[in-house]
Parts: C-alpha cells; sequence; structure tokens
C-alpha cells in the first residue's frame, strides 16, 4: 500500500509547511515564540520530520523535539492551537484526507508530551 508521503508527495509537504507556518505567524498569540528564529532552517527541520512522520525516507536531523522547545514555556492551549492549524491546513488547503489527518493527530499527541512545559494537563 502507498504511504501517505507518496500518495501526498515532498512538494506538497513544503507548501504545507509554507502555508503552515504562515498562518502561525499571522496569530498574535503565536507569533512572539518565533522572534528571532531562523525560519527556513525550522521549515526544513519541519518539512523532514512531517515527510518520515507520513512515511518517506527522510531522516530528521534536527534537534529532539524536547530539546527544540525547552525553556519556551509552551502552553498546552498554544500547543493545541497549533496542532489545529497543522490539521486545518492539511485538511482545508490540502484535501487531505481522514487516514492522513487521523495519523497526524496520533503523532501530535505523542509528541505533546515532549514540548508543553506550561498546564501539560491542559
Ligand atoms: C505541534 C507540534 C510541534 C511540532 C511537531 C514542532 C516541531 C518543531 C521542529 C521540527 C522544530 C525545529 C527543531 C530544530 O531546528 O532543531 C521546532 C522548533 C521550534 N518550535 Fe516547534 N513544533 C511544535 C509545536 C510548537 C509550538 C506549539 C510552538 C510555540 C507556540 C513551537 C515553537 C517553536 C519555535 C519557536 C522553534 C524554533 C526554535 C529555535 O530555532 O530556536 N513549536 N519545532
Amino acid at each position: 500500500m502507498a504511504s501517505y508521503y507518496e500518495k501526498v508527495g515532498a512538494s506538497t509537504i513544503r507548501d504545507v509547511v509554507d502555508r503552515f507556518y504562515t498562518v502561525v505567524l499571522d496569530d498574535v498569540e503565536l507569533k512572539p515564540y518565533f522572534n528571532g528564529v531562523d525560519m527556513a532552517r525550522l521549515k526544513r527541520h519541519m518539512v523532514m520530520l512531517l515527510c518520515s512522520v507520513l512515511g518517506g525516507p527522510e531522516v530528521y536531523e534536527g534537534h529532539d523535539l524536547g530539546d527544540a522547545h525547552r525553556g519556551m514555556a509552551i502552553t498546552g492551549e498554544h500547543y493545541e492551537k497549533v496542532g489545529r492549524i497543522l490539521v486545518t491546513v492539511l485538511r482545508e488547503d490540502f484535501g487531505a484526507d481522514d487516514g492522513l489527518v487521523e495519523h497526524v493527530a496520533t503523532v501530535l499527541g505523542q509528541v505533546r508530551g515532549s514540548i508543553v512545559e506550561v498546564g501539560a494537563a491542559g
């Protein structure tokens, strides 16, 4: 069976990540987290991560997600918001099917504990 990665393609994944960060940076609550961040590098790492999550051959070479977000005091509420943006972009802007969206939502649930530092239960 074709992987999601094979169905969607790396170039679409790049477009998804571009659109995702456009929406994130457009949000007044989320934008401050990204002050001074090298967005080109962040996008490159997010593309690799999403490709590998979707079954592609890319190997994620960024920092461990816990290390990458340590000390940012990311709240549960902001995590949910970012997760919702990713799912909405996938579904509404790129027509991702339920299977792909559910797979991504499952992974978001798995990595939440490494990223959220404030109101972790929320
Ligand atoms: C929803 C799940 C999330 C995933 C899968 C994710 C993924 C990533 C990845 C792959 C990186 C790059 C790490 C590296 O370059 O080594 C990163 C960095 C970053 N993330 Fe996230 N992230 C998530 C949620 C969030 C949230 C909720 C926020 C803030 C509200 C956030 C803010 C940042 C910032 C500011 C950086 C840049 C760190 C730096 O370069 O100094 N992330 N994230």
